[in-house]
């Protein structure tokens, strides 16, 4: 395999291989079959996610962003914030950048040492709050598309949850076609006051809960407020980390959504090889 340059950031614990590839340097490669590969802990440098920064026509960047079980999704709030932070280091952009997604164009803002992206307006009918859920009449669970979909339950108290079942409670949720055909997101929070949620989240195409997620924290922030609970701004605590959410509710939609929190670069050197063992 030729030598591939990368960045390893996370952002609140949630991981991600970073990659420059505005000269085509994946070309050659089955993207898919390397994400997946370089993913794997243990047999590799190991991460939630890759990102591949390449070349706009419209914004000063593009993300595109794969989950380790290599699948691409159309945008990740956390792994936004590590590319805007990679961008500006690499010199391909200011503090203050565009870049574009699967999901639409993005703003990115480095300041004060912190890492903010801005979200499109979403419109208020992309909010699907108080459903019934498909299995027990007596839980309800809200729906956002954030980019990606995400399924929020409230609950009092979050901890009593052991790891093991949340992961087996969350997994058969993000299945559910009866919630979202193309699978969701699951997040599980627990309102602490009027501007503090905890949360957890379990993540498609990462099939596990991470420590922290940047459009589940939106969604949740959201939703919450739409509820009543909160108002912004909201800080979201993560396994992970705190994240910040800002927003403004309209009649017709959300806007001025801003996610904030730190970016960090933790290595950077050479891929050298993809895994030897596949799990
Ligand atoms: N960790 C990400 C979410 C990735 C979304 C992904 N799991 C999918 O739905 O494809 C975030 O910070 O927003």
């Amino acid at each position: 395999m030729k030598k591939v340059p990368f960045k390893k950031m996370h952002g609140c614990g949630n991981d991600f291989i970073i990659i420059d590839n505005r000269e085509a340097l994946m070309k050659s490669f089955e993207l898919s079959r390397f994400v997946k590969s370089v993913c794997t802990r243990r047999f590799h440098i190991g991460a939630d996610g890759l990102m591949l920064l390449e070349k706009s026509t419209i914004a000063d960047f593009k993300m595109r962003y794969f989950n380790s079980d290599g699948s691409e999704g159309e945008m990740c709030g956390n792994g936004a914030r590590c590319i805007v932070k990679y961008a500006h280091l690499m010199g391909i952009a200011r503090e203050v950048m565009t870049f574009e997604t699967l999901n639409g164009i993005y703003e990115g803002r480095i300041l004060n040492g912190k890492v903010q992206i801005k979200f499109p307006p979403i419109p208020i009918k992309d909010f699907n709050l108080n459903q019934p859920f498909p299995s027990d009449e007596n839980d309800f669970y809200h729906f956002a598309w954030v980019g990606v979909p995400h399924t929020v339950f409230i609950e009092r108290r979050i901890d009593e949850k052991q790891d093991k079942d949340f992961i087996q409670w969350a997994r058969k949720i993000r299945h559910n076609p009866a919630i979202c055909k193309s699978g969701t997101n699951v997040n599980l929070i627990e309102i602490l006051d009027k501007n503090q949620m905890k949360i957890r989240t379990f993540e498609r195409g990462v099939e596990d809960e991470t420590l922290a997620c940047g459009s589940g924290a939106t969604a949740s922030a959201i939703i919450s407020s739409l509820l009543g609970h909160v108002s912004s701004p909201v800080n979201v605590h993560a396994k992970g980390g705190v994240l910040t959410i800002s927003f403004r509710i309209t009649k017709d939609d959300v806007q001025d959504i801003v996610l904030e929190g730190n970016a960090v670069v933790v290595a950077e050197g050479e891929l050298l090889s993809e895994a030897s063992v596949s799990v």
